[in-house]
Protein backbone atom coordinates (compact mmCIF):
# COMPACT_ATOMS: atom_id res chain seq x y z
CA UNK A 1 0.00 0.00 0.00
CA UNK A 2 1.55 3.47 -1.15
CA UNK A 3 1.14 6.20 1.50
CA UNK A 4 1.32 9.66 1.01
CA UNK A 5 1.71 12.22 4.00
CA UNK A 6 0.14 15.11 2.89
CA UNK A 7 0.56 19.09 3.92
CA UNK A 8 3.98 18.99 5.86
CA UNK A 9 5.49 22.62 6.90
CA UNK A 10 8.63 21.46 8.08
CA UNK A 11 11.72 19.10 7.97
CA UNK A 12 10.80 17.56 11.18
CA UNK A 13 7.45 16.54 10.16
CA UNK A 14 8.96 15.27 6.53
CA UNK A 15 11.65 13.35 8.21
CA UNK A 16 9.15 11.36 10.66
CA UNK A 17 6.98 10.63 8.11
CA UNK A 18 10.04 9.04 5.90
CA UNK A 19 11.43 7.23 9.10
CA UNK A 20 8.36 5.95 9.64
CA UNK A 21 7.88 4.14 6.43
CA UNK A 22 5.80 6.68 4.42
CA UNK A 23 6.58 6.32 0.33
CA UNK A 24 5.51 10.32 -0.76
CA UNK A 25 5.27 13.60 1.00
CA UNK A 26 3.44 16.56 0.17
CA UNK A 27 3.81 20.14 0.13
CA UNK A 28 1.07 22.30 -0.25
CA UNK A 29 1.12 25.39 -2.73
CA UNK A 30 -2.90 26.13 -3.22
CA UNK A 31 -4.38 28.16 -0.38
CA UNK A 32 -5.02 26.22 2.67
CA UNK A 33 -3.50 26.89 6.54
CA UNK A 34 -0.72 24.77 5.21
CA UNK A 35 0.25 26.53 2.49
CA UNK A 36 3.99 26.78 2.03
CA UNK A 37 6.29 28.66 -0.62
CA UNK A 38 8.80 26.86 -2.63
CA UNK A 39 11.40 28.31 -1.30
CA UNK A 40 10.08 26.91 2.17
CA UNK A 41 10.30 23.50 0.36
CA UNK A 42 13.78 24.05 -1.13
CA UNK A 43 15.50 23.82 1.99
CA UNK A 44 13.37 20.66 2.99
CA UNK A 45 14.01 18.38 -0.05
CA UNK A 46 17.74 18.44 -0.09
CA UNK A 47 17.31 16.99 3.72
CA UNK A 48 15.12 14.12 3.05
CA UNK A 49 16.53 10.11 2.08
CA UNK A 50 16.49 9.56 -1.66
CA UNK A 51 14.24 6.80 -2.28
CA UNK A 52 11.41 8.96 -0.74
CA UNK A 53 8.58 11.10 -2.60
CA UNK A 54 8.47 14.75 -2.93
CA UNK A 55 5.03 15.69 -3.95
CA UNK A 56 3.80 19.35 -4.41
CA UNK A 57 -0.06 19.91 -4.69
CA UNK A 58 -1.00 22.33 -6.81
CA UNK A 59 -4.14 24.76 -8.09
CA UNK A 60 -4.94 25.49 -11.44
CA UNK A 61 -1.28 27.28 -12.37
CA UNK A 62 -0.07 27.10 -15.65
CA UNK A 63 3.07 24.43 -16.82
CA UNK A 64 5.27 26.73 -16.94
CA UNK A 65 4.74 27.97 -12.84
CA UNK A 66 4.42 24.46 -11.73
CA UNK A 67 7.37 23.57 -13.71
CA UNK A 68 9.59 26.29 -12.17
CA UNK A 69 8.12 25.27 -8.92
CA UNK A 70 9.50 21.19 -9.43
CA UNK A 71 12.77 22.77 -9.83
CA UNK A 72 13.37 25.49 -7.39
CA UNK A 73 11.78 22.96 -4.56
CA UNK A 74 13.10 19.94 -5.88
CA UNK A 75 10.26 18.00 -5.99
CA UNK A 76 9.78 14.39 -7.82
CA UNK A 77 6.09 14.60 -8.41
CA UNK A 78 2.93 16.97 -8.99
CA UNK A 79 -0.59 16.84 -7.87
CA UNK A 80 -2.91 18.36 -9.66
CA UNK A 81 -5.70 19.84 -7.54
CA UNK A 82 -7.33 22.40 -9.23
CA UNK A 83 -9.65 20.41 -11.36
CA UNK A 84 -8.89 18.15 -14.79
CA UNK A 85 -7.31 20.14 -17.89
CA UNK A 86 -6.20 17.92 -20.07
CA UNK A 87 -4.20 20.63 -22.04
CA UNK A 88 -2.27 21.32 -18.54
CA UNK A 89 -1.46 17.72 -18.26
CA UNK A 90 -0.64 16.80 -21.90
CA UNK A 91 1.81 20.24 -21.45
CA UNK A 92 3.05 19.28 -18.17
CA UNK A 93 3.82 15.63 -20.02
CA UNK A 94 5.97 17.18 -22.77
CA UNK A 95 8.10 19.22 -20.04
CA UNK A 96 8.81 16.74 -17.82
CA UNK A 97 9.22 13.87 -20.10
CA UNK A 98 8.23 11.17 -17.57
CA UNK A 99 10.72 12.40 -15.14
CA UNK A 100 8.03 13.80 -12.93
CA UNK A 101 4.82 11.77 -11.82
CA UNK A 102 1.87 13.22 -12.58
CA UNK A 103 -1.04 12.75 -9.91
CA UNK A 104 -4.31 14.11 -10.84
CA UNK A 105 -6.93 14.88 -8.31
CA UNK A 106 -11.07 14.28 -8.85
CA UNK A 107 -13.27 15.48 -6.02
CA UNK A 108 -15.74 13.74 -4.61
CA UNK A 109 -18.52 16.47 -3.43
CA UNK A 110 -19.71 15.91 0.00
CA UNK A 111 -23.39 17.34 0.22
CA UNK A 112 -26.13 15.63 2.03
CA UNK A 113 -28.42 14.04 -0.97
CA UNK A 114 -26.25 14.29 -3.79
CA UNK A 115 -23.70 11.59 -5.23
CA UNK A 116 -20.70 12.14 -6.84
CA UNK A 117 -20.61 8.79 -8.30
CA UNK A 118 -21.42 9.30 -12.17
CA UNK A 119 -19.23 13.01 -12.17
CA UNK A 120 -16.14 11.41 -10.78
CA UNK A 121 -16.64 7.51 -13.10
CA UNK A 122 -16.78 9.97 -16.24
CA UNK A 123 -13.38 12.39 -15.24
CA UNK A 124 -12.00 9.13 -14.46
CA UNK A 125 -12.33 7.41 -18.32
CA UNK A 126 -11.13 10.93 -19.75
CA UNK A 127 -8.10 10.50 -17.26
CA UNK A 128 -7.70 7.08 -18.23
CA UNK A 129 -6.44 8.42 -21.51
CA UNK A 130 -3.79 10.69 -20.32
CA UNK A 131 -0.29 10.26 -20.21
CA UNK A 132 -1.62 9.63 -15.96
CA UNK A 133 -1.53 6.59 -13.89
CA UNK A 134 -2.26 7.95 -10.48
CA UNK A 135 -5.23 9.86 -9.50
CA UNK A 136 -6.20 10.98 -5.90
CA UNK A 137 -10.23 10.77 -5.02
CA UNK A 138 -10.44 13.81 -2.27
CA UNK A 139 -13.58 15.13 -0.47
CA UNK A 140 -14.76 18.68 -1.67
CA UNK A 141 -16.56 20.06 0.97
CA UNK A 142 -18.17 23.13 0.04
CA UNK A 143 -15.61 25.42 -1.29
CA UNK A 144 -12.74 23.32 0.42
CA UNK A 145 -11.12 20.86 -1.88
CA UNK A 146 -8.28 19.60 0.86
CA UNK A 147 -7.15 19.56 3.53
CA UNK A 148 -11.08 18.75 4.62
CA UNK A 149 -10.71 16.05 7.38
CA UNK A 150 -14.33 15.11 5.99
CA UNK A 151 -14.46 11.35 4.43
CA UNK A 152 -16.53 11.23 1.54
CA UNK A 153 -19.45 8.15 1.24
CA UNK A 154 -17.07 5.16 0.84
CA UNK A 155 -20.17 2.73 0.15
CA UNK A 156 -21.30 5.30 -2.68
CA UNK A 157 -18.28 5.03 -4.00
CA UNK A 158 -17.08 1.41 -3.51
CA UNK A 159 -18.76 0.93 -7.84
CA UNK A 160 -15.71 3.55 -8.53
CA UNK A 161 -13.09 1.88 -6.98
CA UNK A 162 -13.99 -1.79 -7.84
CA UNK A 163 -14.34 -0.58 -11.80
CA UNK A 164 -11.14 -1.29 -14.07
CA UNK A 165 -10.03 1.95 -15.74
CA UNK A 166 -6.20 1.11 -15.69
CA UNK A 167 -5.72 3.82 -12.84
CA UNK A 168 -3.78 3.56 -9.37
CA UNK A 169 -6.32 5.43 -7.27
CA UNK A 170 -5.27 6.86 -4.46
CA UNK A 171 -8.15 7.38 -1.83
CA UNK A 172 -7.97 10.77 0.50
CA UNK A 173 -10.11 12.72 2.48
CA UNK A 174 -10.74 12.03 6.30
CA UNK A 175 -8.77 9.75 6.74
CA UNK A 176 -7.40 8.74 10.29
CA UNK A 177 -5.34 5.99 12.01
CA UNK A 178 -8.92 5.01 13.61
CA UNK A 179 -10.74 4.51 10.22
CA UNK A 180 -8.04 4.05 7.10
CA UNK A 181 -8.16 -0.03 7.81
CA UNK A 182 -11.85 0.39 7.16
CA UNK A 183 -11.40 2.19 4.18
CA UNK A 184 -8.79 -0.27 2.58
CA UNK A 185 -10.71 -3.03 3.65
CA UNK A 186 -14.00 -1.42 1.93
CA UNK A 187 -13.11 0.27 -1.19
CA UNK A 188 -9.23 -1.48 -1.99
CA UNK A 189 -7.39 1.43 -3.47
CA UNK A 190 -3.74 1.74 -4.69
CA UNK A 191 -3.00 3.96 -2.31
CA UNK A 192 -4.03 6.57 0.95
CA UNK A 193 -3.08 10.21 1.20
CA UNK A 194 -3.93 12.14 4.28
CA UNK A 195 -3.10 15.75 6.09
CA UNK A 196 -5.28 16.88 8.94
CA UNK A 197 -5.87 13.45 10.12
CA UNK A 198 -2.31 12.57 11.79
CA UNK A 199 -1.99 16.23 12.96
CA UNK A 200 -1.65 17.57 16.27
CA UNK A 201 -2.56 20.99 15.10
CA UNK A 202 -2.52 22.51 11.91
CA UNK A 203 0.39 22.26 9.68
CA UNK A 204 1.97 19.99 12.57
CA UNK A 205 2.27 16.27 12.70
CA UNK A 206 1.73 14.10 15.57
CA UNK A 207 4.20 11.50 15.80
CA UNK A 208 1.87 8.85 17.35
CA UNK A 209 -0.89 9.62 14.78
CA UNK A 210 1.27 8.88 11.98
CA UNK A 211 2.60 6.38 13.12
CA UNK A 212 -0.47 4.05 13.40
CA UNK A 213 -1.78 5.47 10.56
CA UNK A 214 1.18 4.61 8.49
CA UNK A 215 1.58 1.34 10.55
CA UNK A 216 -2.03 0.51 10.04
CA UNK A 217 -2.35 1.17 6.09
CA UNK A 218 1.19 -1.03 5.39
CA UNK A 219 -0.18 -3.73 7.02
CA UNK A 220 -2.98 -4.14 4.65
CA UNK A 221 -2.44 -4.63 0.75
CA UNK A 222 -4.08 -3.17 -2.38
CA UNK A 223 -6.02 -5.04 -5.07
CA UNK A 224 -3.47 -6.81 -7.60
CA UNK A 225 -2.68 -4.26 -10.12
CA UNK A 226 -2.13 -5.19 -14.02
CA UNK A 227 1.62 -4.72 -14.15
CA UNK A 228 3.13 -1.52 -15.45
CA UNK A 229 5.52 1.15 -15.09
CA UNK A 230 5.88 1.64 -11.11
CA UNK A 231 4.66 -2.27 -10.83
CA UNK A 232 6.73 -2.75 -7.30
CA UNK A 233 7.15 -0.02 -5.98
CA UNK A 234 4.70 0.16 -3.42
CA UNK A 235 4.81 -2.79 -1.37
O1 LIG B 1 -4.17 19.84 3.12
C1 LIG B 1 -4.60 20.96 2.81
O2 LIG B 1 -4.69 21.88 3.65
C2 LIG B 1 -5.01 21.25 1.40
C3 LIG B 1 -5.63 22.45 1.11
C4 LIG B 1 -5.99 22.77 -0.19
C5 LIG B 1 -5.77 21.87 -1.21
C6 LIG B 1 -5.17 20.63 -0.93
C7 LIG B 1 -4.80 20.30 0.36
N1 LIG B 1 -4.28 19.07 0.67
C8 LIG B 1 -4.09 18.09 -0.34
C9 LIG B 1 -4.01 16.68 0.08
O3 LIG B 1 -3.55 15.85 -0.69
C10 LIG B 1 -4.60 16.23 1.41
O4 LIG B 1 -3.84 15.19 1.92
C11 LIG B 1 -6.03 15.74 1.14
O5 LIG B 1 -6.80 16.84 0.78
C12 LIG B 1 -6.64 15.05 2.39
O6 LIG B 1 -6.79 15.93 3.45
P1 LIG B 1 -7.43 15.42 4.84
O7 LIG B 1 -8.89 15.22 4.62
O8 LIG B 1 -7.16 16.50 5.82
O9 LIG B 1 -6.71 14.16 5.21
Amino acid sequence: MWVKICANTNLEDALLAAKLGADAVGFVFAPSKRLVTPAEVARITPHLPEGLERVGVFPAWSAEKIAATVREAGLTGVQLHGGFDPELVRALDEVFEGRIKIIQTVHWVVTAGESSEAEVMKQLRLIAQMPVERVLVDSKVGEATGGTGVPFNWAAASGVFAADHGLKLILAGGLRPENVGEAIERLQPWGVDVASGVEASAGRKDLEKVARFIGRAKALRERPQPPGPDAGEAA
